[in-house]
């Protein structure tokens, strides 16, 4: 066995520059390092040299050379070694943002709305940020002087009390109507159980959700509501998640969902549904893009090879997956998220009435996209993800599931992969587990700076066996 292991290690070797995907994977790990501390040193820099306060804003230190940011680099130079070009992609650099969640706290003791400074929970304030869409800049001071006048008390990290804990503000592009969610937390008093204490902070928040309609109605430009809503927090002061799984969720005014188009090229229309509670894009025209590269891919592939039978794991609404469905012969898409099952059966079926009329066979097709709430691991037991030739996954941050990214190696009816990371770490390491383990051949990546300014980058990767 280990001289078997050692010709296999000559052999790869042989073909790259003599190095064993060992010691590829070591290099790696070394310049990764090296990269965060530069990276950090950086921050430091910039953070403490700033006379604007922009440059404090992490979502703005790159902006001036956006392909500059450290993981950029660092992704670079990792497709280089793989003996791969890799091209960068960088759309608008201002306005783009259309989803974001701002942390409440307190600033010398007055509310404030912003976000935390790189690597700390320390609040910045942030009223004209560039990246953001106007509409959440302008949402952004009427929500906060709404709730210094309804006297709402700011969460405090320290104690876990306090009330407004972070406000999360969703453009409708098509309005510039604001979905804005207020994040309450519902132990706002700690271990006291005054009651009355309790009833006068329920009595504010009914007041400021008052005040927001009221100025909505007035035909104030700043803030027109598409919806308000409040989401009742539980998580300790040890949480970091600003959502709570098990929170509940009340609409105070408006509609449940905002609709979002991609407008892909060649692509049946599919008019996205959105309510609060599921992953929205944060910059829709930038990830437009990469939807468009997926489905140019298949389409190409589709002219050569046998019709695919697609699945689509870590699937969100089907943000990709119901743009490329009907090049596929079968189409089945999922994600543990249980609010984007209706969400997705919502968009099917205002597809269904946006299509010609007559049966064709995209109605026929459109018509049996099934979906199913099941976390990745799930799926790879099923019978859709065991027939299937064609896989595509747009994992979290922390890359793929264990599971998945073996059951991705084993299934041996796969053909092709689709990969869409935001979280370039977790790709290099889901990256050698399908080259190595899987026999995956990378066919092609590219990158899309989906936000420019910051240190981040997502990656396409389609992949062949
Ligand atoms: C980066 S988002 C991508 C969603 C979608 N492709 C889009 O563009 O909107 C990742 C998605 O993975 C889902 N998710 C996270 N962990 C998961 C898991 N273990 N199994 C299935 N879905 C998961 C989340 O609910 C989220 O919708």
């Amino acid at each position: 066995m280990g001289s078997g292991n050692h010709s296999k290690k000559k052999k790869i070797a042989g073909k790259k520059d003599d190095k064993t995907p060992t010691q590829l994977r070591n290099a790696r790990k070394r310049r990764k390092t090296k990269l965060t501390k530069q990276s950090s040193a950086h921050r430091l820099v910039s953070s403490s040299s700033s006379t604007s306060g922009g440059d404090d804003d992490p979502s703005l230190r790159y902006l001036s050379n956006p392909t500059a940011a450290p993981i950029i680099q660092q992704a670079t130079s990792f497709f280089q070694e793989q003996g791969h070009a890799f091209e960068v992609k960088v759309g608008p650099t201002s306005g783009w943002r259309t989803v974001s969640k701002l942390a409440v706290r307190s600033q010398s003791g007055v509310l404030c709305l912003g976000l935390f400074a790189p690597g700390s929970h320390q609040l910045l304030e942030i009223p004209n940020c560039q990246a953001h869409h106007p509409r959440i800049n302008s949402a952004i001071q009427v929500l906060q002087k709404q709730c210094r006048k309804c006297d709402i008390k700011p969460y405090d990290e320290q104690t876990g009390t306090g009330s407004l804990k972070y406000v999360a503000i969703n453009i409708e592009r098509s309005t510039g109507n604001q979905q804005v969610s207020l994040v309450w937390n519902k132990n706002a008093n700690g271990n006291s159980n005054d009651e009355k204490e309790k009833e006068k902070e329920d009595s504010k928040l009914q007041k400021l959700c008052e005040a927001l309609i009221k100025v909505s109605k007035n035909n104030d430009d700043r803030l027109v509501l598409h919806s308000l809503w409040v989401h009742y927090s539980n998580l300790n002061k040890y949480a970091n998640s600003i959502f709570d799984r098990d929170g509940q969720w009340e609409l105070k005014y408006g509609d449940n969902m905002v609709v979002e188009y991609l407008d892909i090229n060649g692509a049946p229309k599919a008019p996205l549904h959105f309510p609060p509670q599921v992953f929205r894009q944060a910059n829709i025209d930038a990830f437009r893009k990469i939807v468009e590269e997926i489905r140019n891919y298949l389409e190409r592939k589709k002219n050569k090879s046998k019709p695919k039978r697609c699945v689509e794991l870590y699937g969100g609404v089907g943000t990709i997956g119901l743009h490329i469905a009907d090049l596929c012969e079968t189409f089945v898409s999922s994600d543990e998220n249980p609010f984007n099952k209706t969400c997705f059966e919502q968009t099917v079926a205002a597809m269904m009435d946006l299509l010609p009329g007559g049966t064709t066979t995209t109605t026929m097709m459109m018509k049996e996209i099934p979906y199913e709430s099941k976390n990745a691991v799930d799926m790879t037991y099923t019978q859709a993800f065991r027939e299937s030739n064609t896989i595509i996954v747009d994992p979290p941050r922390k890359g793929l599931d264990t599971e998945v990214a073996d059951a991705l190696c084993t299934q041996d009816k796969l053909k092709t992969l689709i990969y869409v990371s935001c979280g370039f770490a977790a790709f290099t390491r889901d990256y050698d587990t399908l080259t190595t383990k899987g026999k995956w051949k990378l066919e092609h990546a590219e990158g899309h700076v989906l936000f420019p300014g910051s240190d981040a980058i997502e990656t396409l990767a389609f992949f062949s066996r």
